[in-house]
């Protein structure tokens, strides 16, 4: 059935009429409903439907909570209920993530809710919980443990513990295994050294009296699943309860114990009807398992008895060709309505170089040809460039730059903002000593980029050991030592005044600061300021100078953010080979000089680089996805994890609505599949 479900629809958009598949989902009676269904097929859609239908049969004053599991998701709703020229007021409809609406929570409740957002103050927090660990073992006990402390934590594998331990509420099943704390590792296939420090960092973010100092990301949903779980099983929530007059949960793939917890007590609590949609292909978040498939029983038992699945396996995003290449690609059944016509190009490189000459071909491609064939709804459509690694975009910035084209970034900065390359260039531009002056100008964005680059990997960080011991073995943190890093307003106004001056930047440089009785000069900024003249004959090498990497081995920053600064770094490298110093920075200026005035005199973007958390739930006319290689894209895995790598390939490949075309390698291609 196609046919439009009322002569009446409770949205403007005509154009949108409920599928058959569609027209189940909304007029089932079921107070419950789970919606299985493929990328493309409507999901947002349809809850957005949903909610419109809802709202207009209910009195001004009722509420729809339409919840995402990522920012990205609750963009993605925001478009459709565009799209459907909805006409509702925010008062009816809040579009939150769990993490958001946690939050709301936590503020009702008259808590006082202090973010934690800079990433060195909590990696020294997590120095100091390990310190204070050290501080209480007795010598002797347990040798691999002692060891273990011995050595600095890694601090990625501690905040994928911790995201892990609180996605899972593992507290929790801790308690209920009944076993110790060895053996439940052992059961769990845990590391057991991750888990005891987790559990004192907790001890000390929360205190002695549970009034948690601050919350990190994810920390307001634990907090309200550690409330919830406080009620019995079918106990109502009086925070939530009859809040909303429905609950719309899109990207329910990505679902986690805590969010479903969340979501259990919103469903007892008397907020109307639930419907959640999600796609197990598109699940791509460690710690959150899929509702489908084996999970399907866990999920309902948390749901009404008489919860309904659904499916809807026909996209509206885009047509034959795409289905075609995706199905044995990904082993699905894709369907396709008629009306919707589309094209899928493979292509193959054999080197990155080869991969962005192909890009540039295709968006010239774009420009003058294919927005045509779109009509007038494509005549504004850009290429958007799906990137499953950042490092990857600084290539291709820099092949489109020496085109002219206008290009955005979304979810990456452009290139040379990034903190750690702005601050190679800004060494750079002050290498060149009195030739600087005849070099075009580093933006100020550059040098503001450069200022925070500086004070980010070269902060001598506070020392976790110098901790008062005192106040950790109150179970506190001791954050006497600590300063904040100056805001970006701040570092926006520092960089201004060392604009354009190589006198006061290089002894910015070497101090980290204005001020030569606030800080001593670094003998590694030193020693870098200090290279011979001869290094400036090629920037490629220059970039992959040891003191600058030295730089960031150094830094007090996480091995994940070292290795990708020295990727960066790399790719820089390459683009800059056999170039002098002067050249490459005058072209990069160009570059970014041309992409500023572009953007005062509003030109659209023609190109958009983005990565695939940016992407998804989103859709656009004109998609490439380069770089799929197989250890590339997708990416290295283990084998239980594979999975989240081809459903990030899954995501990137499922957004085109009129075209898809992607670069494969020619020596280690990934079709036929499947992935
Ligand atoms: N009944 C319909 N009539 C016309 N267009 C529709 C209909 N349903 C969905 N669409 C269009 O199809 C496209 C895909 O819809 P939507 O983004 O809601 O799918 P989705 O399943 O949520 O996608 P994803 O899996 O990528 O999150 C959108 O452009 C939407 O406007």
């Amino acid at each position: 059935m196609n046919a439009s479900f009322s002569p009446a629809l409770p949205w403007s958009a005509t154009s949108i009429h409920p599928t058959g598949e569609q027209w189940q989902v909304l007029k089932s009676p079921a107070r419950a409903k789970l919606v299985q269904a493929l990328a493309g097929t409507g999901k947002t859609t349809t809850l957005c439907m949903k909610a419109c239908s809802l709202l207009k049969g209910l009195g001004p004053d009722a509420r729809v909570l339409m919840l995402a599991y990522s920012r990205a998701g609750v963009t993605a709703i925001r478009d459709r209920m565009s799209q459907l020229q909805s006409g509702l007021s925010p008062q009816q409809l809040e579009v939150l993530t769990v993490e958001q609406l946690s939050e709301q929570v936590l503020k009702d409740q008259g808590d006082p809710v202090h973010r934690l957002k800079d990433p060195l103050r909590r990696r020294f927090l997590i120095l100091q919980a390990q310190q204070a660990l050290r501080q209480e073992r007795q010598p002797g006990a347990d040798g691999q443990f002692s060891a273990w402390l011995g050595r600095e934590v890694d601090i990625d594998a501690f905040l994928a513990f911790e995201a892990l331990a609180k996605k899972r509420l593992l507290d929790q099943q801790f308690e209920d295994s009944g076993l110790g704390l060895v053996g439940f590792c052992e059961d769990q296939d845990l590391d057991p050294e991750l888990y005891r420090l987790y559990r004192r960092y907790e001890r000390m973010r929360v205190g002695m009296n549970h009034e948690p100092q601050f919350y990190a990301d994810g920390d307001c949903s634990f907090e309200l699943c550690r409330q919830l779980s406080l009620l019995d099983w079918d106990q109502p929530f009086e925070w939530l309860q009859s809040r909303y007059a429905a609950v719309l949960f899109d990207e329910l793939h990505d679902l986690d114990e805590a969010a479903l917890l969340v979501l259990r007590k919103l469903v007892q609590s008397d907020n109307g009807v639930f419907v959640g949609a999600g796609d197990f292909n598109q699940h791509i978040h460690e710690g959150a398992f899929s509702v489908f498939g084996e999970s399907l029983a866990r999920i309902k038992s948390c749901l009404p008895e008489d919860t309904e699945v659904l499916q809807i396996n026909t996209t509206r995003r885009f047509g034959a060709e795409i289905c075609a290449a995706l199905n044995p690609l990904f082993g699905l059944a894709f369907g396709h309505t008629a009306e919707r016509s589309d094209a899928f190009v493979r292509l193959h490189y054999d080197n990155d170089e080869h991969c962005a000459q192909q890009l540039v071909e295709l968006h010239r491609q774009i420009v003058q040809g294919w927005r045509d064939v779109q009509g007038a709804k494509g005549q504004h459509s850009a290429l958007n460039v799906v990137l499953r690694n950042p490092q990857d975009s600084i290539l291709l910035e820099w092949v489109f730059g020496h085109e002219g084209v206008h290009y955005s970034c979304q979810d990456l900065s452009p290139f040379y903002l990034r903190k750690e390359l702005a601050l190679a260039l800004v060494w750079m531009w002050v290498l060149l000593g009195p030739e600087a002056q005849s070099t075009p100008l580093l933006t100020p964005g550059m040098v503001a980029a450069a200022v925070e680059g500086r004070l980010h990997l070269g902060r001598s960080s506070a020392r976790a050991d110098a901790a008062d011991p005192d106040v950790l073995a109150q179970g506190q943190f001791d954050e006497a030592g600590w300063t904040d890093l100056p805001g970006a307003r701040e570092s926006q106004s520092l960089a201004l005044s060392l604009h354009g001056d190589p006198a006061r930047l290089r002894r910015y440089l070497e101090l980290g600061s204005l001020d030569p009785n606030a800080a001593h000069p670094s003998a590694l900024w030193t020693d870098l300021l200090a290279l011979p003249p001869q290094v400036l004959d090629d920037a490629g090498a220059l970039c992959r100078h040891p003191l600058l990497r030295r730089l960031v081995d150094e830094a007090p920053i996480t091995a994940q953010e070292r290795r990708a600064c020295q990727d960066s770094l790399d790719s820089l490298a390459r683009l800059a080979r056999h170039i002098p110093v002067a050249e490459f920075l005058g072209r990069l200026t160009l570059i970014a000089t041309q992409s500023i005035a572009l953007h005062q005199a509003r030109e659209l973007v023609s190109l958009r680089l983005l990565s695939i958390n940016a992407c998804k739930g989103r859709e656009f006319t004109f998609v490439a996805v380069p770089f799929v290689e197989r250890g590339r894209f997708p990416g290295p895995s283990s084998h239980q994890e594979a999975y989240l790598e081809r459903n990030r390939l899954y995501v990137a490949m499922t957004r085109a609505r009129a075209a898809l075309w992607v670069l494969e390698s020619a020596a280690r291609p990934v079709s036929p599949g499947p992935v």
